[in-house]
């Protein structure tokens, strides 16, 4: 559970508004006083972490992974890994918790995985979970039970996998492993979510064909999460093509062991970058990688689509904001399509609705499917703060309105609690009903956000150390 804590019990980081409740999770979000000036590190990439874990996994050696994400994403596929048998074991301390030392073994069944509300989780694992031997059962939360796992299912029964589920497409579903994956050509419809083909492709080279992969489906989002599973497995020498879009191979062999260093995670620093524009200043992120295929490296491109000034010195990423919103700065709204990057969504949208002009940000149907439908609640929760935000077939159209402070829900979704801290930097009052929901991809989010960005309090999360 997350409470922040501070060294000293009388400072008040808040200045006169509550600490995260601890029952509850209830925040209310902080507003900006003034132009920021923050320098800050951010934990691992998610996206990175469960990949290297999964390769890790299915290597010829053990590997280390350095300065992994340490979140209950992956936290969740840390347990789902041990749970087939696979040794991870903690090393050596880095600022946001240790490294991972992963020694492979025989795939063993007969186990549980709970997915908790973890898309990598879900979707990456059960190919992994088909190369074990006996039965193995996949359940997550509740809300976890209305993510698409249809196309996840159908491939697997389409590769020979004996797989039992209810019909419904979603989980609980259970899988019958038999030791091997036969492999060959296979279709499947990847528009609801780029991750059935990257837990298809980073088992495909333990299948015993490997894999001719094909997307049938209209839409193919988040394209450059597909290059990182494609960069991953390239360097763990194996072969990948993509013969034409929607079109992959992977030729069966061994996945080498390999130690690797994990980026911090940029589609995280959303949230902390856009705060610039709204409060105005500079936040700098620091240990920013010059070469990627992290999607938060596109906010380099789009911020500055909003007025802001990107530069980039000695590995670290600036974002001016100039005056800022809260400072009287006019910010022009933009038409985007966001379907290479819908996880940066929810805090494009929330800097949108505080912007001067209507924006449209298309291409992120699929966000219905993610932890929460996240185009009804950006649209509920903005419109309960006063905004005008209608919902799309396939975005949301934004026209700024002037907001005041209010319940703000998150449903459990991590980056609708950030995108409603974001507004709570310009509307006083804004009540985040529970905080604690960050701690999916980011645990130490509300420390950071009052600590480093704010530069009130002074967290004893490693992250207050910087
Ligand atoms: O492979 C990954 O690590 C991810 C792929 C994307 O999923 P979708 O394609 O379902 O949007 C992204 O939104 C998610 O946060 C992480
Ligand atoms: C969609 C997301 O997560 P998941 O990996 O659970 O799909 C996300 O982090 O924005």
């Amino acid at each position: 559970m997350l409470i922040s804590k501070y060294s000293n019990p009388d400072f008040d980081p808040y200045q006169g508004e509550s600490l995260v409740e601890p029952e509850t999770g209830r925040w209310v979000a902080p507003t900006a006083n003034g132009p920021l000036s923050a320098r800050l590190s951010l934990p691992g990439s998610k996206s990175l972490t469960n990949r290297e874990l999964v390769l890790a996994a299915l290597a010829d050696g053990p590997s280390t992974l350095r300065s992994p994400l340490h979140s209950r994403d992956s936290n969740l596929m840390v347990e789902a890994l041990r749970s087939l048998g696979v040794s991870i074991e903690e090393t050596g301390d880095g600022p946001f918790g240790p490294d991972l030392l992963i020694t492979p073994g025989e795939l063993t069944g007969s186990t549980s995985i709970d997915c908790g509300l973890a898309g990598t989780v879900m979707r990456f694992l059960p190919p992994v979970a088909a190369l074990a031997v006996g039965p193995v059962a996949f359940d997550g939360d509740a809300s976890a039970r209305r993510r698409p796992m249809r196309t996840t299912i159908d491939a697997l029964r389409a590769l020979g996998v004996d797989v039992s589920d209810d019909g419904r497409g979603t989980l609980p579903f259970s899988l019958y492993a038999m030791g091997t994956v036969e492999g060959g050509d296979l279709e499947i419809d990847a528009s609801a979510s780029s991750q059935f083909v990257s837990g298809l492709l980073l088992a495909a080279p333990r299948f015993a064909r490997g894999l001719h992969l094909r997307h049938v489906g209209k839409h193919l989002p988040s394209m450059p999460h597909i290059e990182m599973t494609i960069e991953t497995l390239r360097a763990r020498g194996v072969s990948v093509h993509s013969p034409a879009a929607g079109e992959w191979i992977v030729a069966p062999g061994p996945i080498a062991a390999l130690d690797v260093d994990i980026e911090p995670d940029l589609s995280n620093a959303a949230p902390f970058l856009v705060a610039a524009l709204v409060a105005g200043g500079t936040v700098t992120i620091e240990g920013w990688p010059t070469e990627t295929t992290q999607v938060g490296a596109h906010l380099a491109r789009i911020l500055p689509l909003f007025g802001a000034t990107v530069t980039t010195v000695d590995g670290a990423l600036t974002v001016d904001g100039g005056a800022g919103i809260v400072g009287g700065r006019s910010v022009a709204g933009i038409d985007l399509d966001l379907s290479e990057g819908g996880e940066l969504a929810p805090a494009i949208v929330a800097l949108a609705a505080l912007a001067d002009s209507p924006s449209r940000i298309t291409g992120i149907g699929h966000l219905r499917g993610h932890e929460t439908d996240r185009l009804a609640a950006l649209a509920a929760e903005i419109n309960g703060l006063g905004g005008s935000v209608a919902e799309l077939e396939d975005g949301l159209e934004i026209t700024p309105q002037k907001l005041s402070g209010g319940p703000w829900r998150t449903y459990e979704d991590h980056r609708m609690a950030t995108a409603g801290a974001i507004i709570g930097l310009a509307v006083e009052g804004v009540e985040i009903d529970d905080i604690r929901t960050t701690s999916k991809t980011l645990p130490q989010f509300a420390d950071l956000w009052t600590g480093p960005l704010l530069g009130r309090g002074a967290p004893t999360t490693p992250s207050g150390l910087l």
